[in-house]
Formats: structure tokens, C-alpha cells, sequence
């Protein structure tokens, strides 16, 4: 089985990144970038994850019209990148869309959808109105993304037992909100240990404070493949 790590480079420039890419190795991990350091870094620090041997997980969510969506996620394909999402919420002609962009490029990346934030509470949904739990709505929105071809969802590892029941084993389970037990779960609001998420059937395990803020970062990724051994 592939690797199952992938670290959130959640940080504010490429050269604090790139000191956290040079401490670890892609046989431990993939890489994740997301918002704050594309917007800062741009595709720069993409090819330069890419030239040290790591895949890179392109962690925008792109969530607008189905033309905008296929575009961006074109030129996420044209970057080399190995996985790129968008929000499910787009609905079923964007997330069409956004496949047939991957389909038709050189370098097919895995094309995912996020379900429900893992920062997103019960509470937080009744707060916007909707009248399903979290569980309900990911499974739901799983059941789109699929019908829609796409590689997968990102999802909490709570809801990981039933989305691989009900989707099968070659769906691609992403699952963020990944905390050691007993570490601060912050902003996120559905969390689950390393261990217990393998076991519910994750396929990835999204992994950004509990390695990138440790002391040694290189020992907190040691840790979780010793959880997962
Ligand atoms: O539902 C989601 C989707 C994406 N994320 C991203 O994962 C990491 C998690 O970071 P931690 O520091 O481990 O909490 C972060 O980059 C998010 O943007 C998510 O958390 N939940």
C-alpha cells in the first residue's frame, strides 16, 4: 500500500516549507498545499516539492461555475500535481465539469471533493440552515461525487466506516482533522487518531499541526507510522 501521510504545509512562505520538506522524505509522506502558501508561494513551490520527489496534494477546493472549475483544475493537471479537489457543494455540473478537465489532461491527477469541513460542527450546520447532521450530509455528497466519477472525498475519518461500506474499496477516502490522542483539537470540530482512522477505512490521513508544529517534526511523522505499524 502507498503511503498513507499527507503533511499540511500550512505555513506562511516556501522557505519554511521547504526547511520542512528537506527534514522529511516522500517514502514518509506526500505534501499538501493549500490556500495561504499557494497564494503566497504559487507554482514555484509546487515544482520545487515536485524536484525533491514528493507528490503534492493541491488543496485549493475550487468551488464556482462549472467553466471556472474545469479551468482551474486544468491548470492544476498541468502542474504535475498527483491529487487536486473541489467542493462537492458546487454540484453535480461542476463536478462533471472538473472531471472531464482531468480526463482530458496529459497528467491525470485524483480528482476529490470535500463533503463537510472537518472544522464544521452539527451545530455549525443548523446554524447555516441545513437540516441534515454532518454525517448525513457527507454521505450524501459522497454518493454525488461518485455518481458525478470522481476519485474520492474528503471527509472526517468519523464518517470513513460508512463511506467505505457504502462506496467501496477503490473510492479514495481523504481525511483531515487527524490529531494524536490528547492533542488540542483547535479549530477542527470531527477528529480522529491516526490509528482509528486507518481502521475505519481512510485511504489518506491529511496531517497538518500535529507534525508541522512539533518540535521535531521528522519524530511526530516517526510517531504516526509507529501507530499505524
Ligand atoms: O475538511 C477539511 C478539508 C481540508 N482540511 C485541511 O487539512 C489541514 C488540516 O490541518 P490540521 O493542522 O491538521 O488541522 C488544513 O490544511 C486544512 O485546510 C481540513 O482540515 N478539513
Amino acid at each position: 500500500m502507498s503511503d498513507p501521510v499527507i503533511v499540511a504545509l500550512d505555513y506562511p512562505d516556501a522557505s519554511q516549507a521547504l526547511a520542512l520538506a528537506d527534514r522529511v522524505t516522500p517514502e514518509l509522506c506526500r505534501m499538501k498545499v493549500g490556500k495561504e502558501l499557494f497564494t503566497r508561494a504559487g507554482p514555484g513551490l509546487v515544482e520545487a516539492l515536485q524536484e525533491r520527489g514528493f507528490d503534492v496534494f493541491l488543496d485549493l477546493k475550487y468551488h464556482d461555475i462549472p467553466n471556472t472549475v474545469a479551468g482551474a483544475v486544468r491548470a492544476a493537471a498541468d502542474l504535475g500535481v498527483w491529487m487536486v479537489n473541489v467542493h462537492a457543494g458546487g454540484g453535480q455540473r461542476m463536478m462533471e465539469a472538473a472531471r472531464n478537465a482531468v480526463e482530458a489532461s496529459a497528467n491525470r491527477p485524483l480528482l476529490i471533493a470535500v463533503t463537510v469541513l472537518t472544522s464544521m460542527s452539527d451545530e455549525d450546520l443548523a446554524g447555516m440552515g441545513y437540516r441534515e447532521t454532518a454525517h448525513q450530509r457527507v454521505m450524501r455528497l459522497a454518493s454525488l461525487t461518485q455518481d458525478c466519477g470522481l476519485d474520492g472525498v474528503v471527509s472526517s475519518a468519523q464518517e470513513a466506516a460508512e463511506l467505505r461500506a457504502a462506496h467501496g474499496e477503490d473510492f479514495c477516502l481523504v481525511t483531515p482533522g487527524i490529531r494524536f490522542a490528547g492533542d488540542a483539537a483547535g479549530d477542527q470540530r470531527r477528529v480522529v487518531t491516526p490509528r482509528n482512522a486507518m481502521d475505519a477505512g481512510s485511504t489518506y490521513l491529511v496531517m497538518g499541526r500535529s507534525i508541522t508544529g512539533a518540535e521535531d517534526p521528522l519524530a511526530a511523522l516517526k510517531r504516526v507510522h509507529a501507530e499505524l505499524a
